[in-house]
């Protein structure tokens, strides 16, 4: 049998990979699994990681590459910095910034020697990776060249312009977006969600619509192609997303800042969102009251979810369009796989704005968030209309009353958004485009737009554990979201001194415990509860109103998994340990 080798030694100093870049630490071996070939090291930080042979070098070869062309103090001086030491110096600065930073003080590139060779020539490549780094030299050389002066006396001065250039360089390096791994099924998944999405909504529709919806009546007869088209609907939808626009920019309300984004920079958005929504129930109470018949939503549904849909996919080409404009610090992460169809899918800017105008945000939390409240009020009259009432059914007035405290509790703490995902991390693609501005709106109503022709009378005991149902759904969803916005916004914040953290060599820390020590995600949790207490009014008829509740347990598990496989890469060893500790993601002992 084959015995495995054992390149590196307990203790041996070597050069370790940081997980997801080209970047190397100086790292200290603490020993090799033989069974799964990794080797533990630690960083100066403290940091732990397991890595395999291929994502260490030895230091021996990085240091006598690095001294054989410089004798400068300062590269000396910076040859013994760790990651913790780098994100003292700037705590602001994010891990891929950090990381950077250290390798460029620590890690053996040519680069920095030759900053400091007799002419001082400097050259900035972004550290995407080692293969374009190097491919492109010259094309760098050219533009960054600093002139060494003549007299000796003049060196810390060109150490000065040295260190400068590096947190340039630095910045470059944290700005330009590594590839990731694909996600939703990689280029040919991109074709497919392209389609699925837009029929999926129509099937959904279609079906709602028939006499009996039952899945035996599947599929639902296609109408014909005038039958979507609609002028004074798209009309409308044009009207309303501009009036929230209006409502959005007015100098009304708190300028929130968002998280450090990769180059350091921190955007202000305008969180004046529950404002937004006092004044539309104003507007629509003042439109009603003109004469305008609400029922109108109910009738021209087909055709309203057509507009928005071509708004949607203007949006998303307009958005891919201006991608290319923008520069690499702007770019999203996962949408740079290169493919014009999985990049369109995913969003590629990741924070495409007009001026001020942030265009993510807005969609996100303005004219499909609010738009589905007014869908749902819109339902309630059209039940009444369609049932004889003269008051909407208590299912109806559940499922309008529970969508509105989400939607609202949304807007009021809108700032709260700006540390998930979605705003972090994904870019401004077709999937948020369309999700923001048709399934938000036209499938997350499915409910109402049931309830309007298959009313589903409740009893008194079952709409008080409804309403329990969703009453602790609801607190659950909150008090954890608002432990971590609070958490990610001041750590030090006095009001969460009672609980543990686990700080991660990017500086920030991890909690581990209160909502967050429960399970990994308890705001998913607080958020499927809600969804069961929303699809419950409607009985147990049909399948249809529990539509939201079977796509919504897909939605998480798979933001749950991305997410995971995110924090690993952004915090390695720290994440491990995190999920030593809390060991279920979303249901505390089931999963
Ligand atoms: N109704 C709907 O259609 C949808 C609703 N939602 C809801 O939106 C909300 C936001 O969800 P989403 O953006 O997916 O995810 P989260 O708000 O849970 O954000 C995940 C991020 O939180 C940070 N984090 C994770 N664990 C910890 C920890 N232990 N301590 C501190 N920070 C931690 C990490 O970011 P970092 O470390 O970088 O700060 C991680 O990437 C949820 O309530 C969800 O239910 C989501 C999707 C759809
Ligand atoms: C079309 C795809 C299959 C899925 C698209 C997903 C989007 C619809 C959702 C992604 C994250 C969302 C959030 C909310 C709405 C749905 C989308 C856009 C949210 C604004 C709803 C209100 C909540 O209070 C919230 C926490 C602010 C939500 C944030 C995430």
């Amino acid at each position: 049998m084959k015995m495995p080798t054992v390149k590196y030694q307990r203790g041996d100093m070597v050069m370790g990979r940081w997980p997801g870049s080209n970047l190397y630490y100086e790292v200290k071996v603490l020993g090799l699994d033989a069974k799964s070939q990794l080797y533990t090291v630690i960083y100066k930080d403290g940091t732990e990681l397991e890595l395999k042979e291929q994502d260490i070098k030895s230091a021996a070869g990085f240091q006598s590459r690095s001294r054989s062309r410089s004798r400068s103090p300062s590269r000396r001086r910076s040859r013994s910095r760790s990651p913790a030491r780098t994100t003292r110096r700037s705590s602001s600065r994010t891990a891929a910034a950090v990381a950077a930073a250290a390798i460029t003080e620590s890690a053996p590139s040519s680069r920095r020697d030759a900053k400091l060779k007799d002419s001082v020539e400097v050259r900035l490549s972004p550290l995407k990776s080692e293969a374009v780094a190097e491919a492109v030299p010259e094309k760098n050389q050219g533009r960054y060249n600093l002139r060494r002066r003549k007299d000796d006396g003049d060196f810390k001065s060109v150490e000065a312009k040295v260190e400068q250039l590096e947190e340039k360089e630095a910045k470059l390096a944290a700005a330009t977006p590594p590839s990731t791994p694909l996600d939703f099924g990689g280029k040919i998944g991109a074709y497919f969600w392209l389609l699925f999405l837009p029929a999926w909504v129509l099937f959904l529709l279609l079906q709602v619509n028939l006499e009996d919806p039952s899945l035996a009546n599947f599929p639902p007869p296609l109408p014909p192609l005038e039958a979507f088209w609609d002028v004074q609907a798209l009309g409308f939808v044009i009207l309303w997303i501009l009036f929230q626009a209006v409502l959005y920019i007015l100098p009304v309300g708190k300028l929130s800042e968002g998280m450090p984004l990769r180059s350091g920079e921190r955007l202000k958005y305008r969180t004046n969102g529950f404002f937004a929504i006092v004044v539309s129930s104003v507007a629509v109470a003042a439109a009603m009251h003109k004469g305008f018949d609400l029922t109108y939503i109910h009738s021209h549904f087909l055709q309203l979810t057509a507009a928005s849909f071509i708004i949607s996919i203007l949006l998303s080409t307009y958005l891919y369009v201006r991608s290319h404009y923008a520069a690499p610090e702007q770019l999203a992460l996962g949408g740079s796989s290169g493919n014009v169809v999985y990049d369109f899918f995913k969003g590629h800017e990741l924070n495409p704005r007009i001026k001020n105008f942030d265009l993510k945000f807005f969609c996100e939390m303005r004219p499909g968030l609010i738009g589905w409240c007014l869908i749902n009020f819109a339902m309630a009259l059209a039940e009444m209309k369609h049932q004889g009432l003269n008051a909407p059914s208590h299912s109806m007035i559940l499922v309008n009353l529970f969508q509105l405290l989400y939607v609202v509790d949304g807007l009021w703490n809108e700032e709260a958004i700006l540390t998930t995902m979605d705003l972090m991390h994904d870019g401004f693609g077709f999937m948020l485009a369309f999700g923001d501005l048709v399934w938000v709106p036209f499938t997350y109503t499915l409910q109402a737009y049931y309830l309007v022709s298959w009313p589903n009378p409740l009893s008194l005991p079952a709409l008080g554990a409804i309403v329990t149902l969703k009453l602790v759904g609801f607190y659950i969803f909150r008090k954890s979201n608002s432990e971590k916005n609070a958490f990610r916004r001041n750590p030090s914040d006095t009001r969460l001194s009672h609980l543990r953290n686990i700080p991660t060599a990017t500086g920030k820390s991890l909690l581990v415990s209160g909502w967050w020590g429960v399970v990994r995600h308890p705001n998913y949790l607080g958020d499927l509860l809600m969804a069961l207490a929303w699809s419950l009014p409607c009985g147990f008829s049909h399948l249809l109103p529990w539509y939201y509740m079977i796509y919504f347990i897909i939605l998480l598990v798979h933001r749950d998994s991305r997410d995971m496989s995110e924090c690993r890469r952004k915090y390695g060893s720290a994440w491990d340990e995190y999920c030593r500790t809390v060991r279920y993601r979303i249901i505390p002992r089931v999963y």
